[in-house]
């Protein structure tokens, strides 16, 4: 779905709802064009373009960038900064042209999002510049920038098209040029000046702008932010400040996402695509940090190693959604999660296979002895023997969890030849030739390969134990894929030593480093036949780049839509998209008569309603109602105000 409204969706009530919240006082947008219309600076990059191929290309270009650089921050003069660069640039027209095509390609994302602003403030709206109208009139036309509304520099070119210099004439060719260039227009407006450089501030400064905004989408300069009235990330957030139309209700660039974990760098884009304010880091992050870097934070993404413990709760005062890019979400406090309306999303699929991959090298590498032999090899021992290992073929694999991986290892290994036993706490249809048992004991009594693919909830904790140990046939292979803690360690110690297990392949572990540079230490180092791996079931570029697309895509229809599809506690919905209307999401407490107090408010303040939807689990209940704009805030208040509300959103 789109993360939001294009012109077209915007339709005519919203624009009137939006009128009625305009000031009664005139207002005049002046926007500056290089890095705040566009990502870029025009001028540099024709320079890019036109000395493409030039020996002293990348030299040139960054002299350019730096005479920019110094212009912009007030360093030098302006006039002289465009002089130093004209001369040092080697354009023509048909560079002009390769610059147009890229920069419209390059126009900033909240402005390319916002088109339904520049449409309804077509006469308002005006681009001043210190580039070049050559290349800036067909950019801001794009957006419906009307052309005779756009104030810059012209180039002068010579009989053969190449670029000679600036129109001297032109006021903005000369230091001061803006504010000359605003004088001279005489507008009779509250003036609002949006840019990133000196000479946008200097407007205000002058006395001629009344507010000036410092826009750093694409590049922030301290000098300026300091001497702005406000700071904004994006035109959302200048438009949300505002209270003018736009495509996003509250300006993303204001909601916090914090990925921990090193999630796919695919997820840290779908986030920065859309405009929101991301922090990344690579490893996890303690209980303690995490209560102080939780707060503010809209959306959290974490893997297998971060703990969403009651007490992070208390502290994730803004918290909405947690993504965990994994399967499990036994480090995740769900249930604190539901009281306090917070949704959590996994990626239930996205890594089987890679695990099912895994098991099965596993199982060959250890019935082969290979984890020995290798050790031996490294050590310059040659011992060529058949005696203990075996084919895998006709061997019997015993699986406890018969879930997504249990069910796809199931169908490889018999792929592979091998007889598949299962034990599953949920009576699951066997697939293939899989055969199911009553208990784990039958499991552990009848196969030769025994493999652990049960989920992490609290029960599971040191389900294998001695006593299960016990129960299996001599000289088994045993793999833990699933979670650290639900095998007792010193038994497998034991049983590994004693013979009584022929090998292990474990990738999980009760205690795991929170990064990379923390140091790993298990009683299963140093042992005969052991494979021992970091918690990498699911880590293949494969099983993470779809993860780091599936978890940001639940996590944004919820975000932008309401839907719930594929949450792991809320009650599931799939909503449709919202046009025309504004939804209201109230995520309340499933109690009797909850939905009676929501529609006497709703019918008391004769509410419009366009759609109506609601889901309970055992714990919440979630209503999601569009309505006709036409509401007040009072309305929305009463809705907030009832005593069972947990969470309540509007989106439009
Ligand atoms: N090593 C790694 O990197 C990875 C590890 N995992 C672990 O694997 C687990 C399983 O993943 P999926 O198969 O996708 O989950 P799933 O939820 O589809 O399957 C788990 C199955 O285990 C069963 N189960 C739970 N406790 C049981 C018990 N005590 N006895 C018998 N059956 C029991 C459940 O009924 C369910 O059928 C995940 O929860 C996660 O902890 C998952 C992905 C990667
Ligand atoms: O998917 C799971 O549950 C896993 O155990 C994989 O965890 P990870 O993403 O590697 O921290």
């Amino acid at each position: 779905m789109p993360a939001f409204k294009t012109k077209s969706q915007f339709k005519t009530s919203e624009k009137n709802f939006l009128k009625v919240t305009e000031t009664a006082q005139k207002r005049k947008f002046i926007i500056d064009f290089d890095s705040t219309f566009t990502q870029v600076e025009g001028l540099d990059e024709l320079a890019r373009i036109a000395l493409k191929g030039a020996p002293n290309q990348t030299e040139t270009v960054k002299a350019i960038k730096d005479l920019t650089d110094q212009g912009m921050s007030g360093e030098i003069s302006f006039s002289e900064a465009l002089s130093k660069r004209l001369a040092l640039l080697s354009a023509n027209k048909t560079h002009i042209e390769e610059l147009i095509s890229f920069l419209k390609g390059k126009i900033s994302k909240s402005f390319a999002r916002n088109e339904v602003f520049f449409e309804h403030y077509a006469d308002d709206v005006i681009i001043l510049s210190s580039g070049f109208k050559d290349f800036i009139v067909p950019v801001a036309k794009e957006l419906g920038v009307k052309e005779e509304n756009i104030y810059a520099n012209t180039f002068e070119f010579d009989n053969d098209g190449n670029i000679t210099g600036a129109d001297q004439s032109n006021p903005l060719a000369g230091n001061g040029g803006k504010i000359k260039l605003v004088e001279s227009l005489n507008l009779d407006a509250e003036i609002h000046v949006i840019g990133d450089g000196f000479t946008d501030y200097e407007i205000k400064a002058s006395g001629l702008g009344h507010f000036f905004y410092a826009f750093t989408e694409n590049v922030a300069r301290p000098g300026v932010m300091e001497k702005a009235d406000h700071v904004v990330k994006s035109l959302d957030e200048f438009l949300w400040l505002n209270h003018l139309p736009r495509s996003q209700s509250y300006p993303k660039s204001r909601i916090k996402v914090l990925l921990l974990e090193n999630v796919h760098q695919a997820a840290v884009k779908a986030f920065e695509d859309e405009g929101f304010d991301v922090e990344f880091h690579k490893g996890a992050i303690g209980e303690a940090d995490l209560c102080e870097m939780i707060k503010g934070v809209s959306i959290i993404g974490i893997r297998s190693k971060t703990n969403i413990t009651p007490k992070v709760l208390e502290n994730a005062d803004k918290l909405i959604a947690v993504g965990a890019f994994c399967i499990g979400t036994n480090q995740i406090d769900l249930e604190g999660c539901t009281e306090r309306g917070i949704a959590v999303f996994n990626a239930p699929y996205s890594n089987t296979r890679s695990v099912v991959e895994l098991a099965i090298g596993e199982i060959i590498m250890l019935i082969r002895k290979i984890p020995s032999n290798s050790e031996r090899m490294h050590k310059g021992i040659w011992n060529k023997s058949a005696k203990n290992a075996y084919e895998i073929r006709g061997k019997k694999l015993g699986l406890i969890g018969y879930g997504h991986i249990g069910m796809q290892l199931s169908v490889v290994a018999e792929a592979l030849g091998m007889e598949v036993y299962f034990y599953d706490a949920v009576d699951r249809m066997p697939i293939g030739n899989a055969i199911k048992c009553k208990s784990m004991e039958e499991v552990f009594n009848t196969v030769d390969v025994v493999s652990l693919h049960i989920d992490g909830r609290p029960e599971n904790k040191k389900l294998i134990g001695k006593k299960e140990f016990d129960q299996m046939k001599d000289g088994v292979i045993f793999l833990n894929l699933a979670r650290g803690f639900v095998v007792e360690i010193p038994a497998l110690v034991d049983a590994l030593k004693s013979g009584k297990l022929a090998g292990a392949g474990v990738d999980v572990f009760p205690k795991e480093p929170r990064t990379n540079d923390d140091p790993f230490e298990s009683e299963l180092m140093g042992l005969e036949n052991v494979i021992l791996s970091p918690h990498v079931g699911g880590s293949t570029e494969e099983a993470q780049e779809m993860i780091g697309h599936y978890v940001p895509e639940r996590l944004l229809e919820y975000i932008n839509n309401g839907s719930t599809t594929g949450s792991v506690n809320l009650p599931e919905v799939q909503l449709p998209l919202l046009t025309d209307s504004h939804r209201l999401l109230h995520i309340h407490k499933n109690v009797p008569g909850i939905m009676a107090k929501i529609n006497t408010i709703f019918a008391k303040h004769n509410i419009n309603v366009r759609g109506q939807y609601l889901k309970t689990n055992e714990t919440v209940g979630y209503v999601i109602v569009d309505v006709a704009i036409s509401y007040t805030p009072e309305f929305l208040e009463e809705l907030r105000e009832i005593p069972e509300t947990i969470k309540f959103r509007k989106l439009f």
